[in-house]
């Protein structure tokens, strides 16, 4: 019984710990091309090229609806955000370089945290 109570203070605590990397990520000022989704009716040819959208309304609903299994799950679907903005635009563009200094800014957090 103990060891099912451990897990669960856990997750309660590996939950708490997404929400604040959220709010972090949220507030970068290189955060306005991953704050909601790509409109992929407007966007031609996102919906073919990307085949897992994600973004940080989305992940904030997951995180709501207890979606995430751990942290690690939770840093899955943040890298696909900065991975799927990669492979959509040029390294030397203004979202391009936007992923990557998020990328490196969340890469930072969590090994402050760890
Ligand atoms: O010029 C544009 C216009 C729209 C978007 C991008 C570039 N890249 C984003 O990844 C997806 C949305």
């Amino acid at each position: 019984c103990y060891k099912i109570a451990q897990i669960s203070k856990d997750d309660n605590s590996q939950l708490a710990v997404c929400r604040v990397l959220l709010a972090e990520l949220e507030a970068h000022k290189d955060a306005w091309p991953f704050l909601t989704p790509v409109n992929h009716k407007v966007i031609l040819g996102y919906r073919k090229v990307i085949k897992r959208p994600m973004d940080f309304s989305t992940i904030k609903r997951k995180l709501n609806n207890n979606l995430y299994f751990n942290l690690d799950t939770f840093i899955a679907d943040v890298n696909l955000v900065f991975d799927n903005c990669e492979k959509f635009n040029e390294d030397d563009s203004d979202i391009g370089q936007a992923g990557h200094n998020m990328r490196k800014f969340f890469h930072e957090l969590l090994h402050l945290k760890k």
